[in-house]
């Protein structure tokens, strides 16, 4: 039995701890404080709640990051640097380039693993491979209702409540996407991780009121040719901004990891 460790306990987290995989255990969730009672009470003395990974006695075989870029920030440095298997779905903590020099110093040196998840998009397998021929132009559009961008930086950018049509209201680099739109814009870093860069990606953040879908939508132009992509993906019902896809490719590594 394979024994994992997930970081945060929100809407993904949930998601992944219903559908988790026959060969895989959870062992440990960390959590901020106020969530260690209802995790006691729910799986008893089978998972511990941790305030942080360094809290852990044993070593996990997966740390499923299902928190924040700030969660990526705070641990993982420190658990590759043990040589653990860390497996990010807030990729866009990488748009951080001293972040991402930590992350990948820690990793040389503790000899862990990096696992960047695929998240809420597809194709990312097609990117790897046309890179290989050299790419010219990558373009990542994000579209989704206004209920999945309230709370964010959209907010000051646009009128969430009064827009009657859809709308591009951010276009920039995917640096700058990920982090002005740290819950909404992991998708356009993953994008530019497998692709042509941060700086490079084009992006376009697009509110429209008349969908409920969250639709990701990759432009990729190189030697191999162009492809166009694009995903229609259901959101969480406890929380629009993040697609039940995202969660699923979570699931799958867990998947992958009862099979190894
Ligand atoms: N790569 C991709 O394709 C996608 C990435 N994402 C990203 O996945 C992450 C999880 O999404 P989701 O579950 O929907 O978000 P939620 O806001 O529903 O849940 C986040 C959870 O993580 C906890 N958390 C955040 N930071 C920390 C920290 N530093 N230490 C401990 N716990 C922490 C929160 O704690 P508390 O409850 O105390 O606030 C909360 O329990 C987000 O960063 C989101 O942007 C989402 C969709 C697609
Ligand atoms: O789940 C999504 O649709 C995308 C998302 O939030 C992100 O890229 O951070």
């Amino acid at each position: 039995m394979k024994k994992i460790m997930l970081i945060g306990y929100g809407a993904m987290a949930q998601a992944v701890i219903e559908r988790l995989p026959a060969g895989v255990a959870l062992g440990w969730i960390v959590a901020r404080e106020p969530h260690h009672a209802h995790i006691r009470n729910r799986f008893g003395g089978r998972v511990t709640p941790l305030r942080s990974p360094q809290a852990c006695e044993a070593a996990p075989d997966l740390v499923l990051e299902c928190a924040s870029q700030q969660a990526v920030a705070e641990y993982g440095a420190d658990v590759l640097a043990r040589g653990w298997h860390l497996a990010v779905i807030s990729t866009g903590a990488l748009a951080d380039a001293a972040l991402e020099q930590r992350i990948e110093a820690a990793r040389r040196k503790g000899g862990g693993r990096l696992t960047l998840l695929s998240g809420a998009l597809a194709g990312m397998d097609g990117l790897a491979a046309a890179k290989e021929g050299g790419l010219e132009r990558v373009t990542y559009r994000s579209r989704k209702s206004p209920a999945s961008w309230r709370g964010s930086y959209a907010e000051t950018l646009i009128d969430l409540g009064g827009v009657q049509d859809a709308q591009i209201f951010f276009e920039g680099s995917a640096r700058e996407a990920a982090r002005l739109f740290p819950a909404n814009a992991n998708v356009a870093a993953t994008v530019a991780l497998g692709g042509v860069g941060m700086d490079d990606t084009r992006v376009q953040l697009m509110v429209d009121p008349q969908t409920k879908r969250n639709t990701h939508t990759l432009h990729v132009e190189g030697g191999f040719g162009e492809f166009h992509l694009e995903l229609s993906g259901l959101p969480l019902a406890s929380n629009p901004k993040t697609s039940a896809l995202a969660a699923l490719s979570a699931v799958r590594a867990c998947r992958e990891l009862a099979q190894q």
